[in-house]
């Protein structure tokens, strides 16, 4: 069966091979697991909860309308870090396709937390597409502003963990000489190094990354993953343990 539906989530399984598979829970939609041929490709902390009492520490939480803290905006500005999906219960819409297996899910105001949507009341949609390849994960976010007055202002952001055995033998490639923020230094500068490569504490914005850059990541010498990338013009690469 390639796809799956219990009361706190949905399985997808590949229908040539039972060992790829992706797991979304409902509560934040939050891939929080992605198997290939029984590898976990997805970092999930030990302290993680998946009974919806906090966004899911791991997997691809999903942030939106605002990234990190907001200072400015009127109604931004009292949301939380990372804003209000990601403590959210999302509603299973259904499987769009057999093969590869896709399921979609939508969140709009009247299902959203209720302390949170109190904070920030805008009229939305969201659609999430979650597709499970035999050798890929592809997830796609629509929003949609279903307001016939007002502005949606917002940011995206899949903020994928990948699961790393060894940070010191890994580098991330394709970025260098493009500009960066990092957030501990709090400051702008171009990367000028060829590869990212991960010897102390990373948490960095790459802007305006264009889509034709497939960023890749190699452990060990090892290609393990290649991120594509649509319509997301900004990178984040930070690390992450425990
Ligand atoms: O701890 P949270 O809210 O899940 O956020 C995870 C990380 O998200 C990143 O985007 C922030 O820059 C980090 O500072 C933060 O640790």
């Amino acid at each position: 069966m390639p796809v799956r539906e219990t009361e706190r989530e949905v399985v997808l399984t590949h229908p040539t091979d039972d060992t790829t598979n992706v797991h979304i829970l409902k509560y934040g939609a939050t891939v929080y697991s992605w198997k290939l041929k029984s590898e976990e490709q997805l970092w999930l902390s030990t302290a993680a909860k998946l009974d919806g009492s906090k966004p899911v520490r791991g997997g691809i939480p999903l942030v939106f309308p605002v990234f990190g803290k907001n200072e400015t905006d009127e109604y931004l500005s009292k949301l939380p870090q990372h804003g209000l999906a990601r403590n959210s219960t999302w509603e299973f819409l259904g499987q769009t396709k057999e093969n590869p297996p896709t399921a979609q899910f939508g969140l709009k105001p009247e299902i959203s937390n209720p302390e949170l949507i109190k904070l920030w009341p805008m009229d939305f949609l969201l659609i999430l597409t979650v597709e499970l390849g035999p050798d890929y994960l592809k997830t796609a976010i629509e929003v949609e502003n279903t307001s016939c007055s007002k502005e949606l202002k917002f940011n995206w952001l899949f903020h994928t963990y990948f699961r790393i055995e060894d940070i010191e033998g890994t580098m991330v490639s394709n970025l260098a000489g493009m500009k960066v923020y990092d957030q501990l230094l709090k400051e702008s500068y171009v990367d000028k190094h060829p590869v990212v490569t991960f010897n102390e504490e990373t948490d960095v914005i790459y802007q305006n990354v264009s889509p034709e850059r497939a960023i890749q990541i190699v452990d060990k010498g090892v290609q393990i993953h290649t991120l594509k990338r649509y319509n997301l013009p900004d990178t984040v690469v930070l690390e992450s343990v425990g």
